[in-house]
């Protein structure tokens, strides 16, 4: 048993087989809590199936992912939830809500009085820069699909989760105000503290918000680091990546 409490999750050994197939294989590692950690790789790397084997939405078929020290197939799968945000890249905003209700749906499901959803929602929806005023009344068809997903971010924060696992969140963004959200998106994690996983196939995002790059490669994590330790790699994924952006330079 690991008695550091400063690792928020730990895979130890895990693989999960799916048919014949492991979709991912003897992964091995923690995440440190206050860190972000960017799992990146190419398109079917494993790097969404690593993320939702960290809040049960899949179980390792051997090995085990402990979450505050504890294994996830120990958690009460609601209290698990709970601990942990979840943005993914469509979001998932409930179209039928406003984006007030969005955003305090999760405040709500726990008991908290209308008049503290409230406030929660106006913190929160100006901690991401949209005007409590001019935003809370819209329905998600309303908003453009940056504003979509600053309030996806928004509604992941809402209950104050220590860990936040985000899919993917700025893909499909137009380059300057996918940069502008991913320097938001650090400011906000960095005062925060929140423990962060992001999943991305983009290096440049992997650079812009990494306290540490997974680099996942065929269901394996080949490479774990700093960004500086990432651009000494000679691993050839590792290369393969970076050459990517001498190219576009
Ligand atoms: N439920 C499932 N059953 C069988 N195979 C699956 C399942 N989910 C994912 N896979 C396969 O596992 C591999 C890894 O998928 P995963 O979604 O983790 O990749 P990814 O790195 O997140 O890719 P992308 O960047 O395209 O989202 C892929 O080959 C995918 O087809």
């Amino acid at each position: 048993m690991s008695s550091n409490n400063q690792i928020a999750v730990e895979f130890r050994n895990v693989t999960l087989v799916k048919g014949n197939r492991p979709l991912v294989a003897n992964l091995n590692f923690s995440i440190n809590q206050g860190e972000a950690l960017i799992l990146l790789g190419r398109s079917g790397s494993g790097k969404t199936t690593t993320m939702k084997l960290i809040n049960h939405l899949y179980m390792p078929t051997e090995g085990e992912v402990l979450f505050n020290d504890i294994p996830t197939t120990e958690w009460n799968e609601i209290k698990l939830r709970r601990q942990i945000g979840y943005v993914i890249q469509e979001t998932g905003l409930f179209p039928h809500f406003t984006v007030e209700k969005n955003v305090g749906l999760v405040p709500a499901l726990e008991g908290w009085k209308p008049k503290q959803i409230q406030s929660r929602v106006s913190e929160l929806l100006r901690l991401v820069s949209l005007e409590p005023n001019q935003f809370a009344h819209r329905y998600p068809h309303q908003l453009s699909g940056g504003q979509r997903q600053r309030v996806g971010v928004a509604r992941a924060l809402a209950a104050d989760p220590p860990v936040l696992l985000m899919d993917e969140p700025f893909g499909a963004l137009d380059p300057i105000t996918r940069l502008e959200l991913q320097q938001e998106f650090r400011r906000l994690q960095e005062e925060l503290g929140k423990t962060v996983v992001f999943v991305t196939h983009d290096i440049q995002e992997a650079f812009v918000l990494a306290s540490r790059i997974a680099l996942m490669d065929e269901g394996k994590m080949v490479f774990l680091g700093t960004p500086e330790e990432f651009k000494q790699s000679k691993h050839p994924e590792a290369r393969a990546f970076l050459e990517c952006i001498e190219f576009a330079l």
